[in-house]
């Protein structure tokens, strides 16, 4: 049974298809009303409201996945997430067409003075020409940031007539024709453009981008929009250039304190505002909830997340080329860790064979999560096995190659720690299931799951007889068994396999006997 905590104002109906599904108990409340209980969920939805601080992730050690209903992950504190392996997904365009509109909506009420003549009227007045407005015909609208939302608005300012110039450094040249929009640096669009709308996400970079340095440059009696976070445009540089009309106004969504009590900029006619509400609809409201809760369900149920802010984004498609391989390797990570009784300098993997034509970077974080996972106490997945491989100083080597030593296909993992190293190939035959088939250089062949012991020892008669005889005489049941050697009379190997893990005692009596040059346990 997973327990899913909805912290924020989630539409309900779009919630869904975690309300139908099997094992899945929903608890909706604010973090503050479930802080007794919050060691017991597995995944998290919020909105914006919700700060999912490091503190807060500590205190959910059950927490698997946190799920974001909207876009802007600036909330979410993302590589602590990603530190205790949680995946962090959003909805990435559940509420583009809202937000964008909402932006449209806003940009017209800022020309024509919409919410200020409106207050006039319900004030008893009737003041027409204190109201007089601008066109947005033929006015030159810049859109800083041209992801989903600047798209769709620089779509929505064509057809009011609009001249449309975009500044974003990702932004390619295809698609600037394709949209039909002039790029430009910063520097070039600031002095040219009549009204300016960013949609960026909050960063370090787009914190404070436009300012009062920039903002001098643009011509007086710009018009500015922020309809994505608060900060973007900074609010003090803001202020002081409306109260000079440098600026002639500006509409804001968002505001770095929200709900922005004792703002300054509230205090200004020339500021119409909404308090975030660029995704409020009903339609982006389900879209989003619909969209995480798929996501949540999708995760839990150990399929791949199509929209994950902290693991690389990976299709049904190619997730079913990589999964054939995903438990194999980190079972190969698994023996490679159990087999080294010492601290792991470099960890390396190469695909061979024609079956790897996709990106093989899932799988090489599932190996290093199957190496760490015996070593390490907390969660350790997918998520955080770069980092916590990069933490330790562990080398990580990737390689693509056609060789797949007589098989379809073949894995190949070296794991090296300061004074030995264990080879390990792997390979998965379909409909038969993923076999390991060397270790150390002997041919073998055994399937990586259950309670193994991995004897070393010399090639002569009686050594395998004497192993049998000290297993029986204590009534332990040996499962399966194979051997291996490189030639006879030299070093050969033995992988047998058992119903329970094997006792600490019976390991030292078997590890007495002689001929035997080194054993281990694994569990699998
Ligand atoms: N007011 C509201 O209710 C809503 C606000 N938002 C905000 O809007 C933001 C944008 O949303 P989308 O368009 O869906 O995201 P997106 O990821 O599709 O687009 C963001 C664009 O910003 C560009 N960018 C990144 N750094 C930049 C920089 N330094 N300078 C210029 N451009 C830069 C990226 O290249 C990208 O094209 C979100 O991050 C979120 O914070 C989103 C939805 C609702
Ligand atoms: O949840 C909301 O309404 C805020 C939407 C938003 O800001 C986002 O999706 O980034």
């Amino acid at each position: 049974m997973y327990r899913i905590l909805v912290a924020d104002a989630i539409k309900p109906e779009g919630l869904e298809p975690l309300l139908q599904a099997s094992e899945i108990e929903l608890i909706q409340k604010k973090i503050e009303e479930a802080e007794e209980s919050l060691h017991e969920f597995d995944a998290l939805l919020v909105r914006s409201a919700t700060k999912v601080t490091e503190e807060l992730i500590e205190k959910m050690p059950n927490l698997k996945i946190i799920a974001r209903a909207g876009v802007g992950v600036d909330n979410i504190d993302v590589p602590a997430a990603t530190k205790h392996g949680i995946v962090v997904v959003n909805a990435p365009d559940g509420n583009t067409i809202s937000t964008a509109e909402h932006t449209f909506a806003m940009m017209a009420a800022l020309a024509r003075h919409i919410p200020q003549g409106h207050s006039s009227v319900k004030n008893g007045e009737w003041k027409r020409s204190a109201f007089t407005g601008t066109e947005l015909y033929g006015k030159k609208l810049g859109i800083v940031g041209m992801g989903r939302i600047g798209g769709e608005i620089a779509k929505r300012a064509k057809v009011f007539g609009m001249d449309v110039l975009v500044f974003d450094p990702f932004l390619t040249s295809d698609r600037a024709k394709k949209l039909n929009v002039t790029s430009l640096s910063l520097e070039e669009l600031l002095p040219l453009a009549d009204i300016i709308t960013v949609h960026t996400p909050l960063t370090s970079e787009t914190k404070g981008l436009l300012n009062k340095d920039n903002l001098r440059t643009c011509k007086k009696g710009v018009y500015l929009l922020n309809c994505a976070r608060g900060g973007i445009i900074d609010e003090d540089d803001l202020y002081e250039l409306l109260l000079e009309n440098h600026v002639a106004g500006a509409a804001l969504d968002v505001f770095v304190e929200e709900p922005p009590a004792g703002n300054k900029l509230l205090e200004l006619d020339s500021v119409i505002t909404t308090p975030h509400l660029g995704a409020s609809t009903k339609e982006a409201q389900f879209n989003v909830a619909t969209q995480v809760a798929q996501e949540v369900l999708v995760f839990l149920e150990g399929n791949p997340v199509a929209n994950s802010i902290n693991l690389p984004a990976i299709s049904k498609e190619q997730f079913e080329k990589v999964q054939p391989y995903y438990q194999l390797v980190k079972q190969m990570g698994s023996i490679g860790s159990q087999c080294m009784k010492e601290g792991i300098n470099e960890i390396s993997v190469t695909y061979g064979g024609e079956a790897f034509h996709f990106d093989t970077s899932i799988l090489t974080k599932s190996l290093i999560s199957g190496v760490f996972k015996t070593r390490l106490d907390g969660p350790v997945n997918e998520v955080n096995a770069l980092l916590i491989a990069k933490e330790r100083g562990v080398t990580i080597g990737e390689k693509i190659s056609t060789d797949a030593y007589g098989y379809a296909n073949c894995i190949s993992v070296t794991v090296k720690g300061d004074n030995r190293q264990l080879d390990i190939r792997g390979t998965h035959v379909e409909n038969y299931g993923s076999r390991i088939v060397s270790l150390n250089g002997f041919n073998i062949e055994f399937l990586p799951e259950g309670n193994f012991l991995y004897i070393q020892h010399t090639d002569q008669p009686g050594v395998i007889g004497n192993v049998g005889r000290i297993l029986g005489d204590d009534e332990v049941n040996i499962a399966t068994m194979q051997v291996g050697r490189k030639q006879a009379g030299g070093e050969a190997i033995m992988v047998l396999s058992f119903d329970k893990p094997l006792s600490d005692e019976m390991f030292e009596k078997l590890n007495e006997l002689p001929d035997i040059s080194f054993m281990y346990r694994m569990s699998l």
